[in-house]
Order: C-alpha cells, then sequence, then structure tokens
C-alpha cells in the first residue's frame, strides 16, 4: 500500500468528521507513518532527475538499491522523473464529493504538514529521516522543479470585451467558483506530455491517431484546420482549503494511479484497499475576471470518496442491473456527474466569420472558447475560417461527409447560423443531419441572440462552457416562404434554385426593426448600440409601415399567451420530475440516473415541409379558413412587426420575453404609429424589461403561421439579421426540427415572463 494511503488512513476517523463539516479539524496524521516503505513508488533517486535532485547533495550519493525497485506503472515522464511520481509529491489537497460538485481540502493548513511534507519529500528520494540535511531547501527544490505563481499571464485580457460584457448576466454556476483564488503555483508546462497525460485512455480520438479514412476526410476539406490537443496550455494548480469545483465546470478528469489501484484490486487485502488514495486530476473551468479559463489541479480523494461518489451517481442501485456490467471507475463516475446530458457533442466543426462583430472573431475563439474546448474530455476539434459572404452556406451544404462532426459551432454572430440552417435545410439528407446534429453558436459578432437565449450569456468563454454542459433540445424553426427566391437566381447559388423555402431560426422584422437592423450595417465598429440608435431614430421620425398581415392563430391575445406560457412552466417542471431525469430544485437542473437517456423526436421530410405554399392562393386570399386577417386600423398604420422565436436579440433587450424553443409558434410584437412618441419612448425603454409585451398599445400574439404583405415601396425585410426581398413573406413554424445547445436545465435564459 502507498506510503500516502498509510499515513492519511491514520486520521480517518477524524478526516470522517471534517468530511460532514468540510472543515479543516484536527491535526495530520502523525509522521511516524512516513517510514513505510512504499510499493508503488520508485525513489527519486533511481530517475536521477536534475536540478532537483541534482542540485540536492544528498541525492546525487544516493545509491539506489534497485531490489527495492516496485514495477513502475507510469509511462510518461517529466525528465527521467515520472509525471505522476513527480505530481504525487506535491498533493495537498483532498477532496469531497457531494450531489453538486466537490470540495477540496488544503491539508497544509493543518498544524504537521510542513514535517510531512519533508518526510514524503526525502522519501521520493530514497532517505531516511535522519539523513535528511536540516539546511535542505525545500521550497528553492520546489521552484527549480517548476512551481510558478497562477499569475495567468498567458491570459490576454480585452478591456473592450470587457465593456460589452459588463452587463452581461454571468451563468450563476460561476459565482460557485468565485471561492477559487488564483494565487497557486504549480504548473507542468510541457503541452505535449500534459495532453499525452491527460488523453492517454482516448487514443481513438487524438488528433495524433486519425485513422486512414479520417486523414482521407480531412484531405476533402482543404480548408478546414484540425486542432491539435497539443494547444492546450494547462496550468496546474493548488487550490485553497475548502474550495469548491462544481461538477458544472469540471471539463475532464483522470486518475493517475488508476493501474496501481488495478494492482491492488487483482491482489485484493481489503484493508489495503480501503486505505487507498488515488490521485486526481481534475481539470475545470475556473473564473477569471469576466471568463473562465481551464486549469487542472491534482487532488487526492480516499477508496471511501470513490464509494462515496458511486452513492452519488446512484449507481449502487443499479447494480443489479444486468446491463451494468462492471463497476464504474472514478473517471467514469465523475465525467458522468460532470457530463449528464447524454448528447454527445465532442466532434466539433467550428466555423469563424473572421468580419464577425468588430473583426475580432478569430481573436475570441482562440483565446477564449478553443482553450475550454480543448481542456474538455473528449473535444476534437476542426476549424473552417470563412473568407467570403455565404462562404459557410457553400460549405455545409456540399460538404461530402458533414456527419463526421456532431456539433457545429459558429463563431459569429446570427448570420453564420442563419446560413448553416438554410444550407442543412436544402441538403437532400437534412432529416438525418438534423435529426443528429447539434448547432450552436459561440458568440462573436454584434449580434449574438442565439447564445444570448440559449446560453444565457453573450460571453465566449461561458458560451463554449454551455455548449459542453447544456442540455440539448430540439428547437422549433421558422420557414420562409417569397416568391423571388425561385426568380432572383443571379443571387443565389444554382442548387437552391429547386428550393423555394428558407428557414430562420430567431426572427423576422419589418417597419422600424427591419430598417434599423439592416440600414445601420455602416455603423457596424459602434457594436451593438447602432441598433438602439437606429430604433430610437425611426421612432422619433414617427415613420409608418403600412401593410397586410394574415395569421394562423396560436394564442389570440396577451391573457391567452400568458396562460400559455405558465401552463409550458408547470409542464416542463413536471418533465425535470419524470422518470427520465431526476430534477435537482438546488441546482434547478436536471441531473440524471446512471442510465440516463434522453429521448428525440424522429424527424421525416414531411416535418421539414410547410403545410401552406405562398403559390397555392392568390396574395390576398387566406391560405384556409384557419387562417384571420389582422385589424386593419392597426396594419395600416403600423411601425413595429416582429415575428420572432427567441426571447433575447440582444444583452438588454428581452423583445419576446414569452418565447418558448418547442412550443410550435412564432411570437408576434406589433406596435403602430398612432402611440405617441413619449409612450412609444416608454415602451422601447422597457425592451429590457420584456414589458413592452404588456403595455396596451402593443399587440402581442402567438401563431402558426403568417403572411405579411408590405406596401412600402422603399423599406426593408429582415429575416434572422439578414435582408430580405420586400415582398410578400410567408412564415410557418416547423416544431421541433433543429438540436440545439439550451440551458443545462433545459430551454431558454429565463425571461420572468410569468411575473410580468
Ligand atoms: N470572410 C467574410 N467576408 C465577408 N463576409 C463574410 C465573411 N464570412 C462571413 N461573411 C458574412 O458576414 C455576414 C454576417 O455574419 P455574422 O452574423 O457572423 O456577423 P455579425 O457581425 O454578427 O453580423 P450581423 O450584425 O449581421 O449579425 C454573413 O452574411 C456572412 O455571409
Amino acid at each position: 500500500m502507498s506510503s500516502i494511503s498509510a499515513s492519511v488512513s491514520m486520521s480517518k476517523n477524524k478526516e470522517k468528521n471534517a468530511d460532514r463539516s468540510y472543515k479543516a479539524t484536527g491535526a495530520f496524521p502523525s509522521s511516524s507513518t512516513s517510514s513505510t516503505k512504499s510499493d508503488s513508488y520508485t525513489p527519486a533517486d533511481q530517475f536521477v532527475y536534475s536540478p532537483a535532485v541534482s542540485t540536492n547533495n544528498v541525492a546525487e550519493t544516493g545509491n539506489p538499491d534497485t531490489s527495492l525497485l516496485p514495477v513502475n506503472t507510469s509511462l510518461l515522464t517529466y525528465g527521467k522523473l515520472s509525471i505522476t511520481k513527480v505530481m504525487k509529491m506535491f498533493i495537498k489537497n483532498r477532496l469531497y464529493f457531494n450531489d453538486r460538485g466537490l470540495i477540496v481540502k488544503d491539508l497544509s493548513t493543518m498544524p504537521e504538514f510542513e514535517s510531512l511534507k519533508k518526510q514524503h519529500f526525502n522519501k521520493q528520494r530514497g532517505l531516511r529521516d535522519h539523513e535528511s540535511n536540516s539546511n535542505f531547501d525545500l521550497e528553492h527544490t520546489y521552484e527549480s522543479i517548476g512551481l510558478q505563481q497562477d499569475d495567468d499571464d498567458d491570459y490576454e485580457y480585452d478591456e473592450e470585451s470587457q465593456e460589452s460584457y459588463d452587463k452581461d448576466d454571468a451563468l450563476s454556476v460561476i459565482s460557485c467558483m468565485s471561492c477559487l483564488s488564483t494565487n497557486s503555483l504549480t504548473t507542468l508546462d510541457h503541452p505535449e506530455e500534459r495532453s499525452k497525460l491527460l488523453y492517454e485512455h482516448d487514443k481513438d480520438i487524438s488528433v495524433e491517431d486519425l485513422t486512414a479514412s479520417q486523414r482521407l476526410e480531412d484531405a476533402l476539406e482543404p480548408d478546414v484546420e484540425a486542432v491539435s490537443r497539443n494547444d492546450l496550455k494547462l496550468k496546474t494548480i493548488e487550490l485553497p482549503n475548502n474550495s469548491i469545483i462544481p461538477f458544472r465546470n469540471i471539463l475532464n478528469c483522470k486518475v493517475l494511479n488508476w493501474k496501481d489501484y488495478e494492482l491492488e484490486t487483482t491482489n485484493p487485502d481489503p484493508k489495503d484497499i480501503q486505505e487507498f488514495d488515488f490521485i486526481v486530476e481534475i481539470v475545470f473551468a475556473k473564473n477569471r475576471r469576466i471568463d473562465v479559463i481551464p486549469r487542472s489541479s491534482i487532488i487526492r480523494c480516499s477508496y471511501e470518496e470513490y464509494q462515496n461518489l458511486i452513492k452519488i451517481c446512484g449507481y449502487d442501485a443499479l447494480e443489479s442491473d444486468d446491463t451494468i456490467t462492471h463497476q464504474p471507475t472514478l473517471k467514469e463516475l465523475v465525467l458522468f456527474k460532470s457530463f449528464p446530458n447524454p448528447v454527445e457533442r465532442n466532434k466539433i466543426l467550428v466555423i469563424i466569420n473572421p468580419n464577425g462583430g468588430k473583426g475580432k472573431a478569430h481573436k475570441i475563439f482562440h483565446s477564449k472558447s478553443k482553450p475550454i474546448l480543448l481542456a474538455s474530455s473528449k473535444a476534437q476539434i476542426h476549424i473552417k475560417e470563412t473568407t467570403y459572404h455565404r462562404e459557410s452556406y457553400h460549405f455545409i451544404k456540399n460538404h461530402p461527409n458533414l456527419l463526421k462532426y456532431n456539433i457545429i459551432c459558429c463563431a459569429s454572430g446570427d448570420g453564420i447560423p442563419h446560413e448553416v440552417l438554410n444550407a442543412i435545410y436544402h441538403r437532400p439528407d437534412r432529416s438525418k443531419i438534423f435529426q443528429e446534429m447539434v448547432i450552436s453558436q459561440i458568440p462573436c459578432g454584434s449580434g449574438n441572440a442565439l447564445s444570448l437565449s440559449c446560453h444565457g450569456t453573450n460571453n465566449a468563454s461561458l458560451a463554449t462552457l454551455n455548449i459542453l454542459k447544456g442540455r440539448v433540445e430540439q428547437m422549433d424553426l421558422m420557414t420562409c416562404q417569397q416568391k423571388s427566391y425561385q426568380e432572383n437566381l443571379d443571387q443565389i447559388d444554382n442548387e437552391e434554385i429547386a428550393q423555394n423555402t428558407r428557414v430562420s431560426f430567431l426572427s423576422q422584422a419589418y417597419g422600424i426593426i427591419a430598417e434599423s437592423d439592416i440600414n445601420t450595417e455602416y455603423l457596424r465598429f459602434i457594436g451593438p448600440s447602432r441598433f438602439e440608435l437606429g430604433v430610437t431614430a425611426q421612432v422619433l421620425r414617427k415613420k409608418r409601415y403600412p401593410c397586410d398581415v394574415m395569421v394562423q392563430f396560436g394564442k389570440e391575445n396577451k391573457h391567452e399567451v400568458k396562460q400559455h406560457f405558465l401552463e409550458n412552466l408547470k409542464q416542463k417542471t413536471r418533465d425535470q420530475h419524470s422518470g427520465k431525469g431526476i430534477f435537482d430544485e438546488e441546482l434547478n437542473a436536471n441531473i440524471y440516473t446512471f442510465d440516463g437517456k434522453q429521448e428525440f423526436r424522429e424527424l421525416t421530410e414531411s416535418d421539414l415541409l410547410p403545410k401552406y405554399h405562398l403559390t397555392d392562393t392568390e396574395e390576398h386570399e387566406l391560405p384556409d379558413s384557419s387562417w384571420s386577417l389582422l385589424d386593419s386600423s392597426i396594419t395600416k398604420n403600423l411601425n413595429i412587426f416582429y415575428g420572432g422565436k427567441m426571447p433575447y436579440i440582444a444583452p438588454d433587450t428581452k423583445f419576446f420575453p414569452a418565447a418558448i424553443h418547442n412550443d410550435a409558434f412564432i411570437d408576434l410584437v406589433i406596435s403602430d404609429s398612432k402611440t405617441s412618441i413619449t409612450r412609444m419612448a416608454s415602451i422601447l425603454l422597457n425592451l429590457d424589461k420584456g414589458y413592452h409585451v404588456i403595455q396596451p398599445e402593443v399587440t402581442h400574439l402567438k401563431v402558426k403561421g403568417y403572411r405579411l404583405i408590405p406596401h412600402v415601396a422603399k423599406t426593408v425585410i429582415s429575416v434572422d439579421g439578414e435582408k430580405f426581398p420586400l415582398e410578400p413573406l410567408q412564415c410557418e413554424v416547423l416544431p421541433k426540427v433543429c438540436k440545439m445547445v439550451m440551458m443545462e436545465q433545459g430551454g431558454f435564459k429565463e425571461t420572468g415572463f410569468e411575473s410580468m
């Protein structure tokens, strides 16, 4: 049995108490235990590691007794010393699991830690206690082995993004992380060694180990860059006492001495197994100013805590189940708790629009998002950077083997997701792709509504964490039909001619909102405020945009909209309590049992088709009797027509606070120019809270479809922020067709509409 486990076991009873309170109480085990000869340790002087060992005069004279050499289970070395062994020497953190994460105790806060540390360090060199030099400069030796301050020098702080994120609501879990300080120490800053160590058992997915057929596929994608795991520069830090790492922030886990444990269990002495200490490397997303950054920490975990985690995961209750064939490893359990959503999103295609936002998408992705993705347990990342307008559409539409990826992340504004979704929609295998593929956004543009609504943030690092952790659900899309899709052949590529339908995931606008969106492109350099500026200018000019609107009602008035929203909220809670997931009230998230599965709707081609064709009826004819014409007293004076599917269109703007991702309705918000400027100003000032929809002057409906017939010769229609032809537009909802990463508890970021 290892000396670490032996020594720690001496204080087992005391630590049991500490386990309950998570407070450092009682003394650290007596130093007498440290003389126990370890079976799994190789004395450090066998490795003749320098400079740490060679600068130590005692170690240089050390004469190895090879008969004491144990089976060395570690293959990787740092210098000549095994990484596992180096790490073992300095581990002073111990972890305790609870249902939400792990609590780290710093053993060094205990009075006898210093003497224990010296003894332990000496033992690594094969020294007995009395041989220890009293002037032995332990701290110096630590430093020479590569310890350094976690000053985050490698992290580039972006003042501008700080400004734009200031008002952004950080994800709630992040506050849990505020207890992690940055004053910590060690690093093994050898990216190659580190990535090999962390991904030792994930060879099947390592970039270096691509199979021949994968290489061939990569050759078919000449502009796509495969990101090597060696790009991960991960600092290893020690954590302050009582730090909490929520499972939600854990990205990877590796038990460094699992082979030692297996050796123990093949020749079991129950007492030895009980006393076994796992040495675990936890990679997690740590708070750093407004972002999260990956860090790792090497922590001890007792056998008792491993058993505790088995219980927490509900595995012990399933043991009789025939489908469970082996006892899960500690790594499996930690990753299971850390990635409770069963939908795989490890084969990642990132599409970067380098022109997105203020032209910083490339930098934002590489500095804030990529490190989080790389640090996660299985992510394989491929990057496609666009070089011209609509390239992402052509790339996705013509890709020969799109399902080699299971998620497409658009590092852009809302323009690239719009192109990607349309490209999929225009593929012959669209139902299969929509069935399998997850679509998400890493917010790097001027409009990041998708990320704001689905990840609850427009911060790229927080959004990336949600991409890995959030709940994948099938979201509604909307079809758009206009006659000129078929006629306007110059502007769309040939293969699209066959299609007379496009899809929209976010919104369609006509009137003030559309003009503010499209006609302020020249103000792109001022960022998202260009939109607000545009709206204010149009309101002051009291412009009106006459039109006719036909709708197929879903919810006809504000009262019905509210009832529908409340009912949906109740249903969501019921679903979360149902058998497939266990709803954790405190965490406000679904926690899955060990056999947790998620079921999805099976898509067929007919699920992707609109029910009504624009060309089937005359322009002013209702598609059928289930449709109605909206009151012309509103539509002839209309100033805002806005149809949408997502609640947040900008960081401070919940334009559609009642939007539900899969309710099979499009939310419509309409207002007219009869409203006085002062009232209009007050309505617009309420956009951040979403209160505009409850103002009497504003029409708020849910519809299954609508037809908008504009009667203005010179204006614009905007769909998902893109300019669309100025002509009749017919939209219908396509229920639950596109897999997107939603908030961890499912659905959009909450808006508080229930209490408006
Ligand atoms: N390399 C490129 N050069 C020029 N245009 C590009 C390039 N890559 C993508 N685009 C186009 O940029 C448009 C907007 O993209 P995106 O949404 O990512 O940026 P954005 O800054 O958020 O813009 P918006 O404010 O319109 O949402 C899309 O129409 C896309 O086709």
